[in-house]
């Protein structure tokens, strides 16, 4: 392969990574929306922000689920755990903000 069709090649899976990171932007966006009203709903019930049961079972399915999928199931774990603490983090500010 010379450099002319290598940068080509680049170009085209660079295209599909590009579109790729759009998706997963949306889906962020759309999870964070939902989350955003668990966090109300729990705030609202004095429900703790945390489910530490929860969490175990999605990090046991979302493994599964990337062994299936021949994907790294510790990186399916640790990209779980980075998005849940935001997500809490989320969840302790809304409900610092009632009680103030
Ligand atoms: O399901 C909940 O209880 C949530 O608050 C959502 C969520 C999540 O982002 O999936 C976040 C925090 C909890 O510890 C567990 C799960």
């Amino acid at each position: 392969m010379d450099r002319e069709e290598a940068l080509r090649a680049l170009s085209e899976l660079r295209g599909s990574i590009d579109n790729m990171d759009s998706a997963l932007v949306h889906l962020l966006a759309e999870r964070f929306k939902v989350t955003q009203r668990v966090g109300r709903l729990k705030a609202a019930a004095g429900l703790p922000p945390a489910d530490p049961e929860r969490e175990a079972a999605q990090i046991r399915r979302l493994r599964a689920l990337a062994i299936d999928a021949e994907l790294d199931p510790e990186l399916a774990e640790k990209f779980q755990n980075f998005i849940v603490a935001e997500v809490v983090r989320h969840h302790e500010q809304i409900a610092k903000e009632r009680r103030d």
